[in-house]
Formats: C-alpha cells, sequence, structure tokens
C-alpha cells in the first residue's frame, strides 16, 4: 500500500534505483510555530505560493487555552509568532484558522474533522504527527522547514523511499485496553527506533476492530517508534467517517472516489521488508514509567530494574530515567503518586477520548493535590462534548475545561507543569522537560488519566467501576 501511493505521487525517480524521487504532495497544514522561516524563504525569494487552497492554516502550538483568550482583544491575545503567521497566511492566500475561528483546534484534529484527511493522499506538513492522516490511508509525514518552503513554492518535495513494516495486531483488545495502550505496547516491544527508516502498515483484526479515533491514535504515535509512515488500509468505517465531512467529496465526486479508495489496500501475498505480530488480546492498560516513549510497562508491573538490562546502553538510558523521574525500581506502578491529569493533545483529546475519560469521571471528584485540566483537541470537538454534558462531568469533578490548542503535550504556553512534579497525560512524548523544566510525565490513555486523576496515584482503570451512563 505504501509504495503504491508513492509511486502514484512520483513526479519523476531522481536516481537510477528510484529510491529517490521528486514526489507530488497533496496537501499540507500550517501552524504558526514551524512556518515562519519558510514563508520568510518565499519572500526573499520572491516566489508565490503555487497552488495555496491546498494549504490550510493553524494555530495550535503557543496559544493560550485559558477561555477568556477569546474576550481579550485580538492584539493582545496574539504575540509575535502568532501574528507572523496571520500576515503570513493573508499576504499568500491561504486559509486560516486563528483563535477566533469557530473550527480552530490541534492541526492533526481538525485535518480529520473537516474530512481534509483522504484515503490515497499524500499530506506532508511541519509536524511530526502528520502520521495521524495514515488512520485514512494517507501517507502523512512530517517535513523540515526548509521542505516546507519547497512544497509551498512548487508543491512537491524530494523524497527517499522507506522500507515496508508490518504491524499484525491479531485478536481483540480486552474490556478496558485502548488503541493508545495498543500502541503503546508495540513501542515498547519494538523500541522507540524499532521502526526508524519504515513505514509501517498495521494490519489484523484488532486494527479493523478500532474506530476511526483509535486508529488515528495508533498512526499518531507511530512517529514515537521512529516509523516515517503508518498506514491503515481505508474500509467501511472510513468511509462512513468521511461521509458528511465538511470537505470531503460529495455526490458524484464521493462515487468515483469510493471506488478508487477500495482499490487502496496490500496486495494479498506481498512482501514487506520487517514484520511484527503481536497478540491484542495480551495488551494490559499501559503507563510510561521513564523519559522515552519505550520506557513503558503494564500497569499492573513495577518500575524495572535497570541492573536487569542486558544492554549497557539501555540500563544507562533506564539509569538516567529513573533519576529524572524519581523513582525507585520495584516500586510498584499504581503506587507512583501524581500532582497533575492532562487529558488533550492530537493523541487522545477527540471526542471518543473525552467520553470515555468522562465515563471514569463521573460522579468522582479529582483526589485532593490533583491539578486536572482537559483540553479539547478542536473547537468542533468541545461543542459536540459540551452538546453531550461532558464539560459538565469534568467541571463537577473539579476538572478545568478549556479551549483548544497543544497546551501542555509541550508546554510551549503558559501550562507547565513546574519543576518536579509529576503528571498523569494523554499526550506522545514524556522526553525530559516536555511539560516544562524538570517536569515528570506518565504517558498513558485518557481513561487511564482519568482514572490516576480521581484516585490521586497511577491506577488500573479497569478496577474502578464505572456507570455506563455517559
Ligand atoms: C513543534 C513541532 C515541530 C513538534 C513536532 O514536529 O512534532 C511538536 O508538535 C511535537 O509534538 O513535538
Ligand atoms: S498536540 Fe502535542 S504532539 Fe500534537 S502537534 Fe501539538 S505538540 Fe505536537
Amino acid at each position: 500500500m505504501y509504495d503504491k501511493l508513492v509511486d502514484s505521487h512520483t513526479v519523476r525517480a531522481l536516481d537510477a534505483g528510484g529510491g529517490e524521487v521528486l514526489l507530488y504532495v497533496d496537501r499540507t497544514v500550517l501552524n504558526e510555530y514551524t512556518s515562519p522561516q519558510a514563508f520568510t524563504g518565499l519572500r526573499d525569494a520572491g516566489r508565490a505560493v503555487f497552488r495555496p487552497q491546498s494549504a490550510l492554516g493553524v494555530i495550535d502550538h503557543v496559544n493560550s487555552t485559558r477561555p477568556e483568550r477569546i474576550a481579550l482583544p485580538r492584539v493582545q491575545a496574539d504575540d509575535l509568532q502568532m501574528s507572523y503567521f496571520v500576515s503570513n497566511c493573508k499576504e499568500f492566500g491561504i486559509e486560516l484558522f486563528d483563535l477566533y475561528h469557530r473550527q480552530q483546534g490541534i492541526e492533526h484534529v481538525v485535518m480529520p474533522e473537516l474530512g481534509l484527511a483522504l484515503p490515497g493522499l499524500v499530506i506532508a506538513a511541519g509536524d511530526s504527527h502528520t502520521t495521524t492522516y495514515g488512520a485514512f490511508g494517507a501517507l502523512g509525514f512530517g517535513i523540515g522547514t526548509s521542505d516546507i518552503e519547497h512544497f509551498l513554492a512548487t508543491q512537491t518535495l524530494v523524497y527517499r523511499r522507506l522500507r515496508n513494516m508490518e504491524i499484525a495486531v491479531a485478536g481483540h483488545l480486552p474490556p478496558g485496553v485502548t488503541a493508545k495502550d495498543l500502541i503503546m505496547a508495540v513501542i515498547r516491544r519494538i523500541g522507540a527506533d524499532g521502526a526508524q527508516g519504515h513505514a509501517v502498515e498495521f494490519t489484523g483484526p484488532a486494527i479493523r476492530t478500532l474506530s476511526i479515533e483509535g486508529r488515528m491514535t495508533i498512526c499518531n504515535m507511530a512517529v514515537e517508534c521512529g516509523a516515517r509512515g503508518a498506514l491503515i488500509a481505508p474500509d467501511d468505517k472510513t468511509f462512513a467517517y468521511l461521509e458528511g465531512k465538511p470537505r470531503a467529496p460529495k455526490g458524484h465526486a464521493l462515487i468515483a472516489a469510493l471506488e478508487a479508495w477500495r482499490m487502496l489496500r496490500t496486495d494479498d501475498g506481498a512482501v514487506f521488508d520487517a514484520r511484527i505480530e503481536i497478540s491484542a488480546g495480551d495488551i494490559e492498560p499501559m503507563v510510561t514509567w521513564g523519559t522515552s516513549p519505550d520506557q513503558a510497562a503494564p500497569i499492573s508491573e513495577a518500575v524495572p530494574d535497570p541492573a536487569l538490562e542486558t544492554s549497557p546502553a539501555r540500563r544507562r538510558d533506564a539509569e538516567r530515567a529513573l533519576g529524572y523521574m524519581g523513582l525507585s525500581p520495584g516500586t510498584r506502578l499504581t503506587d507512583i503518586r501524581i500532582d497533575h491529569a492532562f487529558i488533550g493533545s492530537c493523541t487522545n483529546a477527540r471526542l471518543e477520548d473525552l467520553r470515555g475519560a468522562a465515563r471514569i469521571v463521573k460522579g468522582r471528584r479529582a483526589a485532593a493535590g490533583v491539578s486536572a485540566i482537559v483540553v479539547p483537541g478542536s473547537r468542533e470537538v468541545r461543542r459536540l462534548a459540551e452538546a453531550e454534558g461532558l464539560d459538565r462531568i469534568f467541571r463537577e469533578a473539579g476538572f478545568e475545561w478549556r479551549e483548544p490548542g497543544c497546551s501542555m503535550c509541550l508546554a510551549m504556553n503558559d501550562d507547565i507543569i513546574p519543576p518536579g512534579e509529576r503528571c498523569a497525560s494523554s499526550t506522545n512524548r514524556n522526553f525530559e522537560g516536555r511539560q516544562g523544566a524538570g517536569s515528570r510525565t506518565h504517558l498513558m490513555s485518557p481513561a487511564m488519566v482519568a482514572a490516576a486523576a480521581v484516585s490521586g496515584h497511577l491506577c488500573d482503570v479497569r478496577t474502578l467501576e464505572v456507570s455506563d451512563a455517559v
């Protein structure tokens, strides 16, 4: 499937073996954080954007998520990065969702909900989690700022073809285990560089049963094991999700598109360069204990002992991680107390994620000493959640209910974890300092964050009773 996508977008081979090609890119999404130099480059070279309608600008990384931001006068609410972005989009004729737009949100939440991530497209953007669009059978990948400039000027990129890896997920996820746990288990198994140099295709019954939201979580986080592309073949669920999305094809265009989309899959008997098999039935809710997404364990286990690590490099990494995290080997993961709970990010801030968390929170309260915030992935998600009363459930439990943005996922705004404090987080990266200098991050599913928030420590979500009323 990956090869079909690359072949269908190859303008011409750039070397004899066809390893390097000039790749046609269908569309992009731009943010205020990684686009400024690209625009400056265009302006300096006196170039226009070749096809402005193939780009959408979204403010998400640096903005405040405080509800009062909307009421602020525009000038005050916009910092330099945001206002430069606004003027660049205007000058180059690119549609922009600024903070006042009713569809503002995190780029990787906004694109799919508009129906802009479609099967068979190549979408390259200045953000590593562009892999998210693989959930629709689109080849999405992150690019650097000079490539953004090249794309904007020419609609193409110089692209090196990746190797193919299949991750076949047999069986079905047990109750209480989510797509997030599945991808965290995969990353733990193959390592943070396990898919380096590869485009990964996820296959198997467990992937088929996942919702589109769950598939987005999987493809989003595939970049955390080094994949520069993650694909799931589109199926009837994909088509049903896309139907009626504001910018997806409609009428005759949809009928023609469906015909092409149904062909978009790996041929039977195709050979992958690498293949991993994993059994969904064995997966438990996962949490990270370290500072890399592969330093993770099932919630029923304890903090591992680095001394038992056979590879010297991994032992050193684990020792350093435990030092940074303030954890000792042998501590039960469920005994780790938290100070913060964060439900948000392009990995896990869609409606289904908020529902999963609200189900746990309903009728409970955030534990004493835990500050908890919910940052919906987009204003659309926020509205839909409010229509179902999810905001009330969170608020009554003492959680803050915010406006969309990347927020505490990377702490480029004022949502920051203070040094030494510990956060249960539904995000995708637990690097040192990711949520603020000295902050300690434990990655997990949104339902697991909710469980940690209400119990005050990491907690197996399956041990909490829930009413199915949400
Ligand atoms: C800011 C951006 C370059 C970065 C990325 O590429 O992923 C960010 O979104 C992240 O999640 O670390
Ligand atoms: S939510 Fe986090 S992972 Fe996603 S684009 Fe923003 S900073 Fe990157």
